[in-house]
């Protein structure tokens, strides 16, 4: 994602949820010194995926794109139609649990970065996000990742090896990333947009990740089937 591009959505963003943009590039430049390339253990560097090729895999596959959603558990086995799996969040244990494979984890460190942590010290790519109100997650987790598999990502300007390929929750910042990289199809798996359990707050998110997916799918001359019957209550971001 083109900051240019992404930056009037992220502006509705911060203006719909109340964001302050200075907190999140306070946020973003803490990430980046404590991802810093310098080669010493304070600051032990980042996965760059254009250097590594870590996500080379990406280029024409399909990725399964999973959310945690309540029914993730009964839904999961529908990821085998996949190429490639991008768990966002708790959306890895499930994964893991059912015996699946993760390729990627997507987080902003809030709920298992246990398994954040394990997943990069097995050689998955984590992209662990920095934003206004995670900070001191990122300060607690991100040292103890394995730097050569920590994708760090903002979603205020990129810096450094800190980067936006797009998105705002962990769900479609997983949408986005797949599609940076060239993802041919994406199939939705662990998503519902209207979940009764979660709170308000939650469900606004939730709002703004199906808005972000139709955006993408159309950015992508595509439908993804996880938007069908509902684009019509949808507005482009
Ligand atoms: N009904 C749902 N409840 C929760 N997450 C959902 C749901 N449907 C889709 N998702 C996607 O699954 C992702 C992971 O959700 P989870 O609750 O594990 O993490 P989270 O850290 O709270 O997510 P976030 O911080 O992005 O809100 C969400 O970011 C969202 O994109
Ligand atoms: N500043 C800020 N940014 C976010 C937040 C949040 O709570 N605060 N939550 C997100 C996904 O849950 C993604 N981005």
């Amino acid at each position: 994602m083109n900051f240019v591009d992404w930056e009037p959505v992220y502006e509705r963003l911060l203006a719909d949820f109340g964001y302050d943009r200075a907190g999140d590039e306070r946020a973003r430049d803490i990430l980046a010194d404590l991802t810093r390339s310098g080669g010493s253990d304070a600051n032990p560097g980042a996965l760059d995926p254009e250097a590594t090729g870590a996500f080379d895999t990406v280029d024409g596959a399909t990725v399964a794109v999973v959310g945690a959603a309540p029914g993730l558990v009964d839904e999961v086995e529908r990821v085998a139609a996949a190429d490639l799996v991008f768990a966002a969040s708790t959306a890895a244990d499930v994964c893991l649990d059912a015996g699946i494979g993760v390729d990627c984890m997507v987080t902003d460190l809030d709920k298992n970065p246990g398994t954040a942590r394990e997943l990069t010290r097995e050689g998955v790519p984590v992209a662990a996000h920095a934003h206004g109100d995670n900070v001191p997650a990122v300060r607690e987790w991100v040292p103890q990742f394995d730097s050569d598999w920590t994708l760090p990502t903002t979603q205020a300007a990129p810096v450094g090896g800190v980067r936006n390929y797009g998105g705002f929750t962990d769900g479609d910042r997983a949408a986005f990333l797949a599609d940076a990289f060239g993802a041919e199809e994406l199939l939705f798996v662990g998503w519902a947009f209207d979940d009764p359990d979660v709170t308000p707050a939650k469900a606004r998110k939730l709002r703004w990740a199906e808005r972000l997916l139709y955006w993408l799918e159309t950015r992508r001359g595509e439908r993804f089937g996880v938007l069908d019957g509902r684009r019509e209550s949808l507005v482009l971001p």
